[in-house]
């Protein structure tokens, strides 16, 4: 299957040198919610991945904000030594300067280091967005088919916005926060131990209780996000079957659904904040709480002489800069706390496998069917087997066929047979349980998928055309450069030269969002066209003629004959017309190829496809095709 020998995203942070493991397998334990967590290691582990290309910025950004922390501190001396001095008035004025002039340095250096420690935040968060995106393209396809897009969307944008906030309070604020404190702490020290004493016990306490708070934030905002991806989901659902929607009048019942689905996320997101403020509030009153005691066990030893008054307002001053760092290594607390949680789900996709360039197992998987075969340059499928994730029966049953390196394959069968699956296999969008598919007489799983895939056009059943301009949609697939008059050739082939006309001869001319400003047929077209423009050595064709009309079909079966005289066409249709020229008819039926034979053997000598043929053989060429 694709994820043997699946390789982690390269920078995953929980990818160093570990196996990639499935969240599944995670070693996150649950929360008294039920929601799994990352343990603080992982989370810091991911966080440190996250923020390691930004390192100088985040030094720069430590040191000047430590600089501008002591400068901070200088300026109760400053004060002890204007009030303490025998005149206090004598002089003032140049303390006074002195001051300003301290209160000035710190404020520069202070906006210079959150400048640069925003700007490492922004860096992690576009590291986090590149390789989320990178890995999210490069998942497999049974894994990108259990998540939904839009919850994906949540993630790549949400989830890594959550990281500038973490990045911002959690790596510099709390290490220069903690700096700051213990540089209060030791000044206060100096000053009067006693007092200092009371202070941190009023602070210990206190900060234990906001101990109890940060898991209920954790798992409030995990829930938030939870709920802000399934929202997605939800809008992506409704927003991509818009047509649906308006034509079954479905809009009230679609938005009532991503209502409920945004009220879900409010529910949560008013939680957090719930918590976020108990957090803060038990903080504010800790510093408020040591501010009292101070003054009370302070005033004390001012009267009984223990202490000046000097010391005393020194005292409370380092009480009152103390506040900025206790309340911002809260702030780091909740804060880290919704990161983790968005960690987490940045985590959970980057834990994925994505796929393998080439298995490295691959002959030991090689099937019972024996040695490879020796034929070089044509696609062998050999008794393959295969079920997709979760499904109860198979899609494919012993499946054998053989495509030569020329000529044009027709799959045929009824709908659900199998005929899209195999094609599929080829792409390696799956892996086959059992047998093997081979081209050139080499396993598909030893391939390099790149080349592989370089090698095969493929026009699937929707035919997707992008936003963006006609030659964006057209070279999309080619590799190296296309001149104009290649595109313009293809687009003859195709016959959507009406087309290119409509668009005022400009192959720059904007296609709008999945191509809705065009007809069906005219993006089943587009895709053949690209398809073409790769000049592939297997052309693989799903239906790729369902949407076309009589006289274009014809025009493309033209253009499809004359590729198979010079490559391998595999091609599946409903429309009989399209494959009475071809050279093998491949009749599906459950899954396994039934009987091969060109159109009249077919027609003589197997029930179903003389079924298929009178029920669904479309008149062409003077309607000799109705003669079966
Ligand atoms: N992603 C999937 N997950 C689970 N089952 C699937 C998936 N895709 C297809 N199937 C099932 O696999 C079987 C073969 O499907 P496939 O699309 O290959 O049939 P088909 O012959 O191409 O049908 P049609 O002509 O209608 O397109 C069907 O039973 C289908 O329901």
């Amino acid at each position: 299957m694709a994820a043997a020998g699946a390789t982690a995203a390269p920078g995953a942070p929980a990818a160093s040198g570990r196996p990639p493991r499935r969240p599944a397998d995670s070693r996150a334990s649950a929360s008294p919610a039920g929601i799994p967590t990352l343990s603080l290691s992982e989370a810091l582990a991911g966080l440190r991945a996250y923020v390691a290309p930004e390192r100088r910025r985040v030094l720069t950004a430590s040191l000047l904000l430590l600089l501008a922390g002591a400068i901070g501190l200088l300026q109760p001396l400053v004060v002890q030594r204007v009030l303490g001095g025998a005149d206090p008035m004598r002089g003032a004025g140049v303390f006074v300067a002195l001051l300003m002039g301290l209160v000035i340095l710190g404020a520069g250096v202070s906006a210079y280091g959150n400048y640069q420690l925003t700007a490492a935040a922004e860096g992690a968060v576009l590291t986090a967005r590149r390789r989320l995106t990178g890995h999210i393209l490069r998942l497999p396809m049974a894994d990108f088919r259990r998540r939904t897009p839009g919850d994906l969307m949540a993630r790549v944008t949400g989830d890594t916005t959550l990281l500038r906030q973490v990045v911002l309070q959690t790596l510099v604020q709390a290490a220069t926060s903690v700096v700051t404190a213990i540089g209060a702490l030791v000044l206060m020290a100096c000053l009067d131990l006693v007092l200092l004493g009371a202070s941190v016990l009023a602070i210990l306490l206190l900060l234990g209780l906001v101990g109890l708070v940060m898991p209920r934030i954790r798992d409030a905002s995990l829930g938030a996000q939870n709920a802000i991806g399934e929202m997605g989901s939800v809008l992506d659902r409704a927003l991509s079957a818009f047509t649906t929607v308006k034509a079954c009048g479905t809009e009230q019942f679609e938005a009532e659904r991503v209502g409920a689905a945004a009220e879900d996320a409010y529910r949560h997101g008013v939680n957090r904040a719930r918590w976020d403020s108990v957090a803060t509030a038990t903080a504010a009153l800790a510093v408020h709480l040591v501010f009292l005691v101070v003054l009370g066990v302070g005033g004390l030893r001012v009267a009984d002489g223990t202490i000046s008054v000097a010391t005393l307002v020194a005292f409370l001053l380092y009480v009152l800069f103390l506040a900025q760092p206790v309340m911002a290594l809260v702030a780091v607390g909740a804060s880290f706390q919704t990161g983790r949680a968005a960690m987490q789900r940045i985590g959970d996709v980057l834990r994925l496998p994505i796929e393998p360039p080439r298995a490295t197992d691959a002959s030991r998987e090689m099937p019972a069917a024996g040695p490879a075969a020796v034929d070089t340059e044509e696609l062998r499928f050999d008794r393959v087997s295969f079920t997709y994730p979760g499904a109860p029966a198979p899609a494919l049953r012993s499946f054998t066929l053989t495509v030569p390196a020329v000529g044009l394959t027709a799959l045929v069968g009824t709908s659900g047979a199998g005929k899209s699956t195999a094609l599929g296999l080829i792409e390696r969008f799956h892996d086959p349980d059992a047998g093997a598919i081979r081209l050139d007489g080499v396993d598909l799983r030893c391939w390099d998928l790149h080349e592989l895939r370089a090698a095969i056009g493929y026009v699937e059943q929707d035919a997707p055309v992008m936003a963006g301009s006609l030659r964006e949609n057209l070279v999309y697939a080619a590799e190296g450069d296309v001149t104009d008059a290649e595109l313009r050739r293809a687009l003859e082939a195709t016959r959507l030269q009406p087309l290119l006309h409509r668009l005022g001869d400009d192959l720059d001319a904007p296609i709008q969002y999945r191509g809705v400003s065009l007809s069906g047929g005219e993006r089943q077209r587009v895709a053949i066209a690209r398809a073409l423009l790769r000049r592939p050595r297997l052309l693989l064709l799903d239906e790729a003629t369902s949407q076309l009309d009589a006289v274009n079909e014809a025009a493309l079966r033209d253009v499809i004959h004359e590729l198979s005289g010079r490559t391998a066409v595999l091609a599946v249709a409903h429309r009989l017309s399209t494959v009475r020229r071809a050279d093998r008819i491949a009749v599906v039926h459950a899954g396994t190829v039934q009987a091969i034979g060109t159109h009249e053997e077919l027609l003589r000598g197997d029930p179903l496809y003389a079924r298929l043929a009178a029920h669904q053989l479309l008149p062409d060429e003077g309607g000799s095709a109705r003669r079966g």
